[in-house]
């Protein structure tokens, strides 16, 4: 991983901190990773009910020892959720960004929320789904569908289990989701064999009475230095 990571050019490595490191550099970034999942202009009565709801439930340390909740942070690169929110590198990949959080107009793509049970092994997404993710008139595109289960499964595998990919992933779309509509996806993980987790995943209205998809998902671990080559 350190070798993967100093192929990348990053100042990291036992010993090493790469936001120091960044405070003191020439380059034009931030060195406060911003975390996207947080209420905007766009958020609606429910999304925000429902995030204040969830962050409620781990609001002290207490809380989070009793119920074990916590809100992940969205970041908007992958490197960044690799690197525990911290830059690895200026130079890679400068202009990738991840797929849920490129799109800049607040409420015009995805908003969402992760909120972790690492006890329990489970998580539950708040989305607010934007108009620029239409599939059927009025209602969410079936990518836009798999998109945020993946992300969302993705993010407890990772939180769980470390860097993992999706080998695996099975939906059932049972109703539409209209735009603008707040749903709730709620994840777990079923099993766990060697690096093979097998997740499960159900998108529901927020109110929980109509259920819109189901999926099921195997997720490996992987050593990320393999995904630069190392
Ligand atoms: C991405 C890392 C980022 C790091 C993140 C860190 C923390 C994360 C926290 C938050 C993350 C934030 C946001 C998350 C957002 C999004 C998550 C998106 C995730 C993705 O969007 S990711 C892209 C799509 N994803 C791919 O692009 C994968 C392409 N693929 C491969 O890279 C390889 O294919 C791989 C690695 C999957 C496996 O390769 P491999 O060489 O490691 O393993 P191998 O093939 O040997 O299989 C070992 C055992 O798994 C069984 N097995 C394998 N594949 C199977 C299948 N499909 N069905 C049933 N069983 C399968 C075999 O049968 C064998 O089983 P057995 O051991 O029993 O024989």
């Amino acid at each position: 991983m350190w070798r993967a990571a100093s192929r990348l050019g990053a100042a990291v490595g036992p010993g090493r901190q790469p936001t120091r490191a960044l405070a003191m550099s020439p380059w034009p970034f931030s060195a406060t990773p911003r975390d996207y999942s947080v209420p905007n202009e766009s958020w609606s009565r429910e999304m925000r009910r429902l995030f204040d709801h969830y962050s409620c439930l781990c609001d002290t340390e207490e809380q989070q020892q009793s119920a074990g909740w916590c809100k992940f942070p969205s970041y908007n690169r992958s490197l960044k959720h690799a690197a525990g929110g911290k830059y690895l590198s200026k130079m890679v990949q400068a202009k990738a960004r991840l797929f849920t959080r490129n799109i800049e107009e607040p409420g015009a793509g995805f908003e969402y929320a992760v909120f972790l049970n690492k006890q329990e092994k489970t998580s539950v997404t708040i989305f607010q789904p934007g108009h620029l993710l239409e599939g059927p008139p009025g209602h969410l595109h079936g990518g836009a569908i798999a998109t945020i289960i993946d992300s969302s499964t993705g993010t407890l595998a990772g939180a769980l289990l470390g860097p993992s990919m999706t080998a695996n992933l099975n939906i059932n779309y049972r109703s539409p989701i209209p735009l603008g509509n707040v749903v709730l996806i709620h994840c777990k993980v079923d099993q766990t064999e060697g690096r093979k987790t097998f997740m499960s995943c159900q998108i529901t209205s927020s109110d929980g009475d109509k259920l819109h998809t189901e999926a099921t998902g195997l997720f490996l671990s992987i050593n990320l230095g393999r995904l630069f080559g190392a």
